[in-house]
């Protein structure tokens, strides 16, 4: 996948260009179904898939609706992108300046005579532009004029039976409960933290015989307060493993960590990179009166990480 920064740099237009623009916070199964579409459109034009995103999350710049932790950071995001068969991921730099572009100059300017888009594929409630005047039907509108065609996607359901509409916000609140599952179900995989392996107060070694690796977070969304059945991406291979995120407050620092023990595994990680992908909450964190009732908690833990784990870890 070709990955443009700078809009600038496109010095003639993509052949056949279908493009589908959007935050894709998460690039969840909706998202991913408005991929699909990108790419079967483009193939049977013999001509390129463009998904178009913003860094920073525009939210963060116009700041409208606070500030929310991100599904997928940047890097995440575009790995998940290539990996729906996107050919161009062109990234805009949210400024002040970009927001103010009218829906007829982004269309027009950007999307038509540089990119040279052909298609769009949009979902019903698409919106562009400076506060959002562009829709679906000014779209259409202009797609009569300069000559491209507009595809409305369906919206995907979830899975779940009570049918919720997939969405970014809806899968930030399922992590925030800790329901991992059904976010998992809206994903299309598990809720996945990355980092890079921090120093601790070297308890979980020396004192529970019990190591974990902490990562700090930077802009990501944090699951819920609890221990986890985790599966850690470490080196190219899958561990089980189980999370504790929280102020483990059988100690009194009062200190906030995600930390993850992988099972099975001895060898110091400080400062290489890990990624937790959570599956399942098994508990709320516990304030023990003792060492040994701790342990003796994350040992059953563990058994109960090892049961949920093994079907995830077969393949
Ligand atoms: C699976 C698991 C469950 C945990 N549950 C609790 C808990 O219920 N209460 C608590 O105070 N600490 C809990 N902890 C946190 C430990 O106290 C923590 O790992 C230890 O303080 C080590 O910290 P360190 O990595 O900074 O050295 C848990 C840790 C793990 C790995
Ligand atoms: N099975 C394991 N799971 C997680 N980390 C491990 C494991 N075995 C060794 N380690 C290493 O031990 C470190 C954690 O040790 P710990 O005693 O908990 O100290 P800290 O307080 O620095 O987290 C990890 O950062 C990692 O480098």
């Amino acid at each position: 996948m070709q990955i443009i920064q700078d809009i600038e740099t496109i010095k003639e237009p993509f052949k056949s260009a279908v493009i589908t623009i959007g935050n894709f916070d998460g690039v969840h199964i909706g998202h991913q179904a408005l991929f699909h579409e990108v790419i079967e459109r483009a193939e049977a034009m013999d001509g390129t898939a463009i998904a178009m995103t913003f860094d920073p999350h525009p939210i963060r710049v116009i700041k409208r609706n606070g500030n929310p932790p991100l599904i997928t950071l940047y890097e995440q995001k575009a790995e998940l992108i290539e990996k729906a068969g996107i050919d161009v991921l062109i990234c805009i730099p949210f400024t002040m300046d970009f927001a103010a572009l009218s829906a007829r100059t982004f269309v027009e300017e950007i999307l038509v005579k540089r990119i040279g888009m052909k298609a769009i594929v949009v979902g019903q409630d698409y919106t562009f532009g400076n506060r959002r005047e562009g829709n679906v039907e000014l779209l259409k509108q202009y797609a009569a004029e300069m000559g491209f065609e507009v595809i409305v996607a369906e919206w995907i359901q979830s899975t779940n039976a009570d049918s919720d509409r997939i969405s970014s916000t809806a899968i930030r609140e399922l992590v925030m409960e800790g329901d991992m599952e059904k976010a998992g179900k809206m994903l299309g995989r598990n809720y996945q933290i990355r980092g890079t392996v921090a120093r601790g107060r070297d308890r979980g070694g020396k004192l529970l015989g019990i190591p974990t690796a902490n990562i700090n977070l930077q802009d990501e969304l944090c699951p819920k307060a609890g221990v986890y059945a985790v599966i850690v991406n470490y080196n190219g291979r899958r561990y089980p493993g189980v999370a504790n995120i929280g102020y483990s407050p059988t100690f009194d620092d009062n200190v906030f960590t995600v930390e993850a023990h992988i099972l099975g595994f001895k060898k110091d990680i400080y400062g290489e990179k890990i990624m937790v992908n959570f599956v399942q909450r098994l508990r709320g964190e516990i304030k023990f009166s003792g060492i040994d009732e701790l342990i003796e908690q994350i040992d059953r833990d563990i058994a109960k990480a090892r049961e949920i784990l093994a079907p995830h870890l077969k393949t």
